[in-house]
């Protein structure tokens, strides 16, 4: 890594994403803060810079190839490096096995899956040109672990997040470039409450009762904040993560033991 630490986050406009670009603008990186809706990304890169840090918004759909690699190009052109992707932007539509319709399945690999795939090719060209080489950061779930009922669309991504973590690990070492994935188990953010709200629907009940369904099996006995998930990717950004590579950190409270 260089002495200029340059991060680029995915879907940094809220949530986990935003969690995470704070987390490493405070542990020294320059941070780009990616997502679709410019407005909201350079809301959090303005906070961000008001507090001493030093991060850029940069509007893109992770989706599209050239889009990313616009990103990523902006990024290294701004700050002069480029160490480490989070390929954090996803969607988790609620899909019942026999209402799952193609739509469905080609948005949400689209974005969760494709998008990786993307980040991951833009990111290795970066290190390469900077002679050196990073951290590649994927978001996957606990329901990338485990099935979760209701999610077929989004658990196949995440399930297969998981194996582009692998494969791209095996190939990337010879880099210097780790993979790693990280798996959050239920977090206070807007999709979550988005899916607790139609679970609630769905069962006639108020959203409350929704998101207490899921918490149910954690032992820790309280849902993720996005800060809890943001210091484990603080650790797969550091040296400290050196000798780690093509694995899955759950973080979750003990809902999944693997
Ligand atoms: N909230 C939770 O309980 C869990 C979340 N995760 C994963 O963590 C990641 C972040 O999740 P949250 O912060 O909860 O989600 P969120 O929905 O609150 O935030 C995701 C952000 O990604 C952006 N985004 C979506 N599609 C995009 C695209 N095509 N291009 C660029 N940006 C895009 C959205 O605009 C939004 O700002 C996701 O990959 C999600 O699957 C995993 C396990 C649990
Ligand atoms: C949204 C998600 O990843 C869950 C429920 O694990």
């Amino acid at each position: 890594m260089s002495e200029n630490k340059v991060a680029l986050v995915t879907g940094a406009g809220q949530g986990i994403g935003q969690a995470i670009a704070e987390r490493l603008s405070k542990d020294g990186f320059k941070v780009a803060l990616v997502g679709r809706h410019i407005e909201k990304v350079q809301k959090v890169a303005d906070e961000i810079n008001r507090n001493g840090g030093e991060a850029i918004a940069i509007k893109a759909d992770v989706a599209k190839r050239d889009e990313v690699f616009a990103a990523v190009k902006e990024t290294k052109e701004k700050f002069n490096g480029f160490d480490v992707i989070v390929n954090n932007a996803g969607v988790a539509p609620t899909t019942p096995i026999m209402s799952v319709t193609e739509d469905d399945m080609n948005w949400t690999w689209g974005i969760n899956v494709n998008g990786i795939v993307w980040g991951t090719q833009a990111a290795v060209d970066a290190f390469k040109e900077f002679g050196h080489g990073g951290k590649i950061i994927n978001a996957t779930s606990q329901a990338g672990v485990q099935g979760n009922a209701n999610l077929t669309a989004y658990g196949s991504t995440k399930f297969a997040i998981r194996g582009i973590t692998q494969t791209t690990a095996r190939e990337l070492a010879e880099f210097g470039i780790t993979v790693n994935a990280f798996a959050p188990g239920i977090v206070k953010t807007p999709m979550m409450e988005d899916i607790a709200h139609e679970v609630s629907v769905n069962a006639g009940k108020d959203d409350e009762w929704g998101m207490a369904q899921f918490s149910e099996g954690i032992a820790m006995g309280r849902l993720s904040e996005p800060e809890d998930v943001a210091n484990v990717v603080s650790f797969l950004s550091s040296e400290d993560s050196n000798y780690v590579t093509g694995q899955t950190l759950i973080v979750d409270g003990g809902m999944v033991f693997s």
